[in-house]
C-alpha cells in the first residue's frame, strides 16, 4: 500500500497515455441485440485510457506514479480527480482538447463489446509539448509505460521516437499498443530497445505472422510451444521482456533468463476492460520491488485477473487481488 518499501526508496513510475478517454460503460440485462432498442440496467463513466489505468494500479500498489497526458479538458480532469489514488500525480498541458468517449457494453454472460473513438487530432505543437512533458517527468523514473492507441496527427512511430528520448535517461520502457503503432515498435528494432511489451494472442499473431486462434487453442490445451517460440523471436529482436497475456489460460513471459507460464486464478469475469493495463502494472510493481521474472509474471497475472473480476474500467487495489497465487512453471526446456 502507500507505505510499501518501494515508496520509501523514492522509486517513481511514469505512464504516458497518448489518447486518453472517458470510458462509458453500459450494462445490459439481456444479450446485446443488434438493430434493436434496448434499455440499459446501469451506466457509468470513468476517466481512463491505458496509461492512466496502469498509473492507477501502480499508485494503488504503493509506488509514486506520474500519469502524463498530451491533452485533457475540465470534465476529464474532474472525473479523474474524483477517484485518484494517493501517490498519483496527473501531468497534462494547458491545451484543451476533448478526450474521446469509449463505450463498453456488458452483457449478463460476461461478454464485453467495446467501441473506441479515434480521439482529437493533435497538432505538431501538441506533439512537441507532450514529448517535452514526458521527457521531463521521466528523469529519475525507473519505468515509463507508453500505452494505448495513438490519436490522429501522431506519427505511427511516436512510441519508438519517444523511447529513443527516454532510454538515455536510464529508465526502462514498456510499450503497450496495437495495430500500426505496434508494427512501428517492431520496425524500430534493433535500433530502439524496449524493456517490456505485452501482446495478447491477436497482437502476438500480428507481430510474428502466427495464427491467433491457433495460439489460443494451444494455450487452452496447455501446449505453449508455439507461443514461447513466437515470443522468443520478439525477444531475439531486442525486446527484453515479452509478456503474452492469454486470458483464462494465464500468461507467458520470455526474457534472457528463460520462459515461464503462470496459470490464471479462477475468477468470475465481470469486465475485461483494464485487465491488460493491470497486468503491465502488476509486472512493473513486482519488478520495482526486486522480484524475479517468475514473481513479475505472477504479479502480472494476479493484477490482470483482479481487474477482470471488477466491473467496467474499475481497477484493482492490493485488496482486490485473488487470494490464490498463480502457479508459475518454467518452460525453458519446452
Ligand atoms: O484505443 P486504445 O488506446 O487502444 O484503448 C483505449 C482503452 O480501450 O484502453 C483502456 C483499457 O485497456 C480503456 O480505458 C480505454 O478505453
Amino acid at each position: 500500500m502507500a507505505d510499501s518499501s518501494a515508496a520509501h526508496h523514492g522509486l517513481r513510475v511514469v505512464t504516458f497515455t497518448a489518447n486518453p478517454s472517458i470510458d462509458r460503460t453500459v450494462a445490459l440485462g439481456s444479450a446485446l441485440a443488434r438493430g434493436e432498442v434496448q434499455r440499459a440496467t446501469a451506466a457509468s463513466a470513468q476517466a481512463a485510457g491505458k496509461g492512466v489505468n496502469v498509473a492507477k494500479v501502480v499508485a494503488a500498489g504503493g509506488v509514486a506514479t506520474e500519469a502524463v497526458l498530451p491533452f485533457a479538458d475540465e470534465a476529464y480532469r474532474s472525473s479523474l480527480d474524483a477517484d485518484l489514488p494517493a501517490g498519483l500525480t496527473v501531468i497534462a498541458p494547458a491545451t484543451v482538447r476533448h478526450p474521446r468517449t469509449n463505450t463498453t457494453i456488458t452483457e449478463p454472460d460476461g461478454t464485453t463489446t467495446k467501441i473506441n473513438e479515434p480521439g482529437p487530432t493533435l497538432s505538431v505543437d501538441d506533439l512537441a509539448v507532450a514529448t517535452d512533458l514526458l521527457v521531463e517527468a521521466a528523469r529519475g523514473a525507473v519505468w515509463v509505460a507508453l500505452s494505448g492507441s495513438l490519436p490522429p496527427g501522431a506519427p505511427t512511430d511516436w512510441y519508438a521516437r519517444l523511447t529513443a528520448r527516454l532510454k538515455p535517461l536510464g529508465c526502462r520502457v514498456a510499450v503497450d499498443t496495437s495495430d500500426a503503432a505496434l508494427d512501428a515498435v517492431l520496425d524500430a528494432l534493433p535500433g530502439a530497445s524496449f524493456d517490456l511489451i505485452k501482446p495478447n494472442s491477436d497482437e502476438l499473431a500480428q507481430l510474428t505472422g502466427g495464427d491467433a486462434a491457433a495460439f489460443e487453442d494451444a494455450a487452452v490445451r496447455g501446449d505453449l510451444h508455439d507461443i514461447v517460440e513466437a515470443a522468443s523471436r520478439l525477444r531475439d529482436r531486442g525486446i527484453a521482456n515479452v509478456l503474452v497475456t492469454l486470458g483464462g489460460a494465464g500468461a507467458v513471459l520470455v526474457n534472457a533468463e528463460g520462459a515461464w507460464h503462470a496459470t490464471a486464478p479462477r475468477i468470475e469475469v465481470r469486465s475485461t476492460v483494464g485487465a491488460g493495463d493491470s497486468s503491465v502494472a502488476g509486472f512493473i510493481l513486482a519488478d520495482v520491488a526486486g522480484g524475479s521474472p517468475a514473481d513479475c509474471l505472477a504479479s502480472a497475472v494476479n493484477h490482470g485477473s483482479a481487474a477482470a473480476s471488477l466491473p467496467g474500467t474499475s481497477l484493482p487495489t492490493p485488496a482486490d487481488l485473488p487470494l490464490t497465487h498463480p502457479y508459475v512453471s518454467s518452460l525453458s526446456n519446452s
